[in-house]
């Protein structure tokens, strides 16, 4: 599967994102926001990072960038779209994804090795893990706080679309300590952790995300 990355200015984990992706079975196509064009990808990695330096509010500006038009277009056609962290931003202010993120209710950056459980297996993104599995990957943010009116939480939870949530601590007041989510096809995936940084016992807390990876190199959809 040809896995495209897109680099935006104030990207920072796209190239740990294209390292995932080839260990996880997959090409990775490097893609600019400026780009017209999605280069023939198979899926996209919306990657994190400080896109347009947060200004306004994180992924507010990147959702004009000239190749979300291409993602958006692809995404509502089916295509498998992971949002991590900034890219969960960029899908929400996008409209890919309900809700919106916030600034973490204690005020602080959070950069810790987060416990999840893994709630919905049966998207591109998530397919290799066992539903209910427990996971431990980065977390790390600023305005992570996941919010949306409580009839968008209910739909969420009913239509079994909230992906992973947070075990212990919630790490910055997200409503219904809510990590993940995905849209009503189950293609687009917007997730607060990085699961690129725990795929290699070199370095992070194992190797728990690299199921984020594996799962659409196995994936098969229309
Ligand atoms: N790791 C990230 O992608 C951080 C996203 C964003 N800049 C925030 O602080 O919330």
């Amino acid at each position: 599967m040809k896995v495209g990355v897109v680099t935006f200015p104030g990207s920072l984990d796209d190239v740990d994102a294209q390292r995932a992706i080839r260990l996880g079975g997959n090409e990775a196509v490097a893609l600019w926001h400026g780009d017209h064009d999605l280069r023939g990808v198979d899926a996209i990695v919306l990657p994190g990072g400080f896109s347009y330096g947060d200004y306004l509010r994180c992924g507010a500006i990147s959702r004009f960038a000239p190749v979300m038009t291409e993602v958006i277009e692809a995404a509502s056609k089916g295509m498998p779209v992971l949002g991590i962290c900034n890219g969960f931003q960029i899908l929400c202010e996008s409209h890919l994804l309900p809700g919106a993120l916030i600034r973490n209710d204690h005020r602080k950056f959070a950069c810790i090795d987060q416990r999840l459980r893994i709630e919905n297996t049966s998207t591109p993104w998530t397919s290799a893990y066992a539903p209910g599995e427990e996971v431990t990957i980065v977390l790390k943010n600023g305005e992570g706080g996941f919010i949306a009116d409580e009839d968008t939480l209910d739909r969420l939870e009913g239509e079994g679309r909230v992906v992973a949530r947070y075990l212990d601590d919630n790490p910055n007041g997200s409503m219904r300590a809510i990590a993940g989510i995905t849209n009503a096809r189950g293609n687009v995936v917007g997730l607060m952790p990085h699961p690129e940084h725990a795929v290699e016992d070199l370095c992070g807390p194992g190797t728990d995300g690299l199921g984020f990876f594996t799962s659409l190199a196995a994936a098969t959809f229309a």
